[in-house]
């Protein structure tokens, strides 16, 4: 059996993998451990790119497990706000001194429709971005990496209660809905992260 440690604590994410291997690799002895399941300590993502990051992440998992290594960084770009919150989407509340009580992704919805207010819907476009990079070892001086992107636009109130992060806040004009109201496989179909996958799974050396 093969076995690739999951460099992601992020539990939506690990959904949506443990369906898509399912998927993609049936046929073929791949055991996916999500790296809490082996004790990884979290890297610190100082990177200032999404490639950066996930390269930090899998060499992190990979040397503290001597496995190969998959790790997604991903978050959402908002062109009304210059790409923010970008690289510091699951940071963003925290990082704006959101004041609100809510914690997590609660916190960071509510900052973002804060730092949106007033805008109206056709200058709300955004997208979700997803680079998965792959690492054979902790030293493989050629990571693998395969990007995603998804286009929507942030919506004035949250809907639906699929998913995780900002999916509540994505509309999706292809569906008619936001990401939050689909369900686990129509958002893998079509979102970042499945594009991504798809990439993925054309492509990758194991
Ligand atoms: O499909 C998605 N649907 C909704 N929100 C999403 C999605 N994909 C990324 N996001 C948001 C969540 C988080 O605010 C940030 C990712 O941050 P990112 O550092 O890559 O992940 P994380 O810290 O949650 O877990 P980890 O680094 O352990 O993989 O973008
Ligand atoms: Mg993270």
């Amino acid at each position: 059996m093969k076995k690739i440690v999951l460099a992601s604590g992020n539990a939506g994410k690990l959904r949506e993998f443990s369906a898509m291997f399912s998927r993609h690799f049936n046929d073929q002895p791949i055991e996916i451990i999500p790296q809490n399941q082996l004790n990884v300590h979290e890297a610190e993502e100082t990177g200032l790119s999404f490639v950066e990051n996930a390269i930090l992440k899998a060499r992190n998992a990979s040397r503290q497990t001597g496995l190969p290594a998959l790790a997604d960084d991903s978050g959402i770009e908002v062109d009304a706000l210059n790409g923010a919150p970008g690289i510091y989407s699951a940071r963003y509340a925290q990082r704006c001194g959101y004041q609100g009580t809510e914690q997590g992704d609660a916190a960071n919805n509510a900052m973002l429709l804060q730092a949106l207010t007033g805008i109206a819907s056709e200058q709300r476009n955004a997208r979700f971005q997803c680079v998965l990079v792959y690492l054979r070892h902790a030293d493989d001086p050629t990571p693998q990496v395969f990007q995603g992107s998804w286009e929507g636009r942030i919506v004035l109130q949250p809907d639906g209660n699929e998913g995780f992060g900002y999916d509540p806040l994505f509309y999706v004009d292809s569906e008619q809905c936001t990401a939050a109201a689909l369900t686990k496989e129509q958002k893998n179909r079509i979102s970042h992260r499945g594009v991504a996958m798809n990439k993925l799974t054309e492509n990758i050396r194991f």
